[in-house]
């Protein structure tokens, strides 16, 4: 990504208002939605465009001036109906009947180059009848936040939404989190709908199983739709469900992302991650970090992710329950664990090197390793990176070699479980050929990248824009991200 171009707005039809915009949520009913007004700024000044994502959506970057941004997406000119959606959701474990898109609302649906339907949804674009007093607004931190995070966990491969831009929009909002006024935002969210959890459970609330299986079934015709001619196809869906959500967790917890707010408002019927408010990436591995200040009893801290999603998804089951078998949804959801820790295990040996996991002695690599990332308390995105950075064949001929370059390592001290690992490792790398070493090193570099997310970072990006408006270090940094 380069820094948003000068504005050359010329006078013809914003190409964002060509797109051929599908009315698959809105053609539901208005049971589902409320029409709303987007919110009038003071200013609009582009922070992020977000190139990558253009031409998915069928649109060369070149063809799109940052005036078009501003015009779709801080003045939201041009288009009708935006429907800010109704949910419920279990928020800490107590039901809240009285959620909904409160400061965001669902912009548009457009199908991608990909074939997939995309959703275009706003997050601090004005009140809604779901605001319950609040201002309907975002704060520009949590803007450059959630642009961040998402970029980050598209390069380590968790299946997330995106942003397709942010826009300063010149308020002065007040927050109790962060010191006030604070500069406010408005952002476009691309993601695989915005359809969540807490969408059905409003329904089953209603007592409207009718509504239930309406949506269900534009659920699997949307979003589903190798399943829709199934004849269990309402059983299937659930099955895949569980399954993507359990794979998404190995990914959160593989990548040391603690989401930080795992209400059911805030899971997608796709699987995939959403809204990155107070989350945190893990400075070591801590199975009880949490990375909500209000999370006073530690339940989405980062070793309850699979526990509190499996809940997630048992909680689904009750409005569920009006069109599947219980018998099918509690079979399905079973197999919870053995997706979760495939998909795991897979993932954290990439990191550690190895694309193909049938090796001997893998899973006690596995097993070592978060032994002693658990007592060592290193960085765990440090060690890992550092295994990228300094990789060598060499290690092949010596236990002691293996990360003998490792800037980490020395300040281990002196320590058994790490002088095992080596031993271990070192073991590994001999039952392959010499010339896998390359492809080890390749493995390590993509799934460890250099660069990381963790608060003092972020907080070293944020502070240049706060002092004196200075948004290099935020793009130097997005761009790391999507090469
Ligand atoms: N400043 C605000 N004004 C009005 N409503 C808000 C505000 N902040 C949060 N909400 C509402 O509170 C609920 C929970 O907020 P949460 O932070 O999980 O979602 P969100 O970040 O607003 O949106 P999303 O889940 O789409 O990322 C949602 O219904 C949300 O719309
Ligand atoms: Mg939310």
């Amino acid at each position: 990504m380069t820094p948003p171009k000068t504005a050359n707005h010329t006078n013809s039809i914003n190409p964002f208002l060509t797109l051929n915009y599908e009315s698959a949520l809105e053609s539901l009913g208005d049971d589902y939605y409320d029409e709303v007004a987007a919110a009038e700024f003071p200013q609009h000044i582009l922070r992020w465009r977000n190139n990558a994502l253009l031409p998915r959506l069928g649109l060369d970057p070149q063809a799109v001036t940052d005036e078009d941004f501003i015009s779709a997406f801080g003045k939201f000119e041009g288009r009708k109906p935006l429907l800010a959606l109704r949910y419920h959701g279990y928020q800490f474990g107590e039901y809240n009947s009285r959620l909904g898109d409160g400061r965001g609302f669902l912009y548009g649906q457009i199908r991608g180059t990909d074939g997939e339907l995309y959703d275009l949804g706003t997050k601090g674009s004005g009140t809604t009848p779901y605001s319950r007093g609040g201002d309907g607004m975002l704060t520009l931190k949590g803007g450059v936040r959630e642009v961040l995070a998402a970029e980050l966990l598209q390069r380590l491969g968790v299946r997330t939404s995106r942003c397709l831009s942010m826009i300063e929009t010149g308020l002065g909002l007040w927050r109790g989190d962060e010191p006030s006024p604070t500069r406010s935002s408005v952002m476009i969210r691309m993601s695989k709908s915005h359809i969540r959890f807490g969408t059905f459970e409003r329904l089953h609330y209603l007592k409207r199983p009718d509504l239930t299986k309406k949506l269900l079934d534009h659920v699997i015709e949307t979003y589903y739709q190798h399943l829709n001619a199934e004849n269990d196809k309402y059983a299937l869906f659930y099955a895949e469900l569980v399954q993507r959500v359990a794979e998404l967790v190995a990914q959160w917890m593989a990548a040391g992302f603690c989401h930080g707010v795992l209400n059911t408002d805030n899971m997608s019927i796709t699987g995939e991650s959403f809204d990155y408010g107070p989350y945190a990436f893990i400075p070591t591995y801590d199975l009880h970090f949490t990375a909500a200040y209000f999370d006073y009893y530690r339940r989405y801290c980062y070793g309850q992710q699979p526990s509190i999603c499996h809940l997630n998804l048992e909680m689904l089951q009750e409005p569920l329950k009006a069109v599947i078998d219980i018998v099918d949804l509690q079979t399905s959801l079973a197999r919870f664990a053995e997706y979760y820790q495939a998909e795991y295990r897979t993932l954290m040996l990439k990191k550690l090197g190895f694309e193909n996991c049938k090796f001997a002695q893998a899973d006690e690599l596995l097993a070592l390793t978060i032994t002693f990332l658990q007592e060592s308390q290193i960085s765990y995105h440090q060690f890992f990176s550092d295994m990228a950075f300094t990789f060598s064949s060499k290690w092949r001929d010596e236990p002691a070699f293996v990360m003998n370059t490792s800037e980490i390592v020395p300040t281990l001290g002196s320590s058994p479980i790490f002088d095992n690992w080596c031993v271990l490792y070192h073991q590994i790398l001999n039952q392959f050929d010499p010339n896998q070493m390359e492809n080890t090193a390749k493995t390590l570099a993509k799934y460890n990248p250099a660069s990381t997310l963790l608060r003092p970072v972020i907080e070293s990006i944020w502070e240049p824009i706060m002092q004196e408006d200075n948004w290099q270090p935020f793009y130097n940094l997005v761009e790391q991200f999507q090469v």
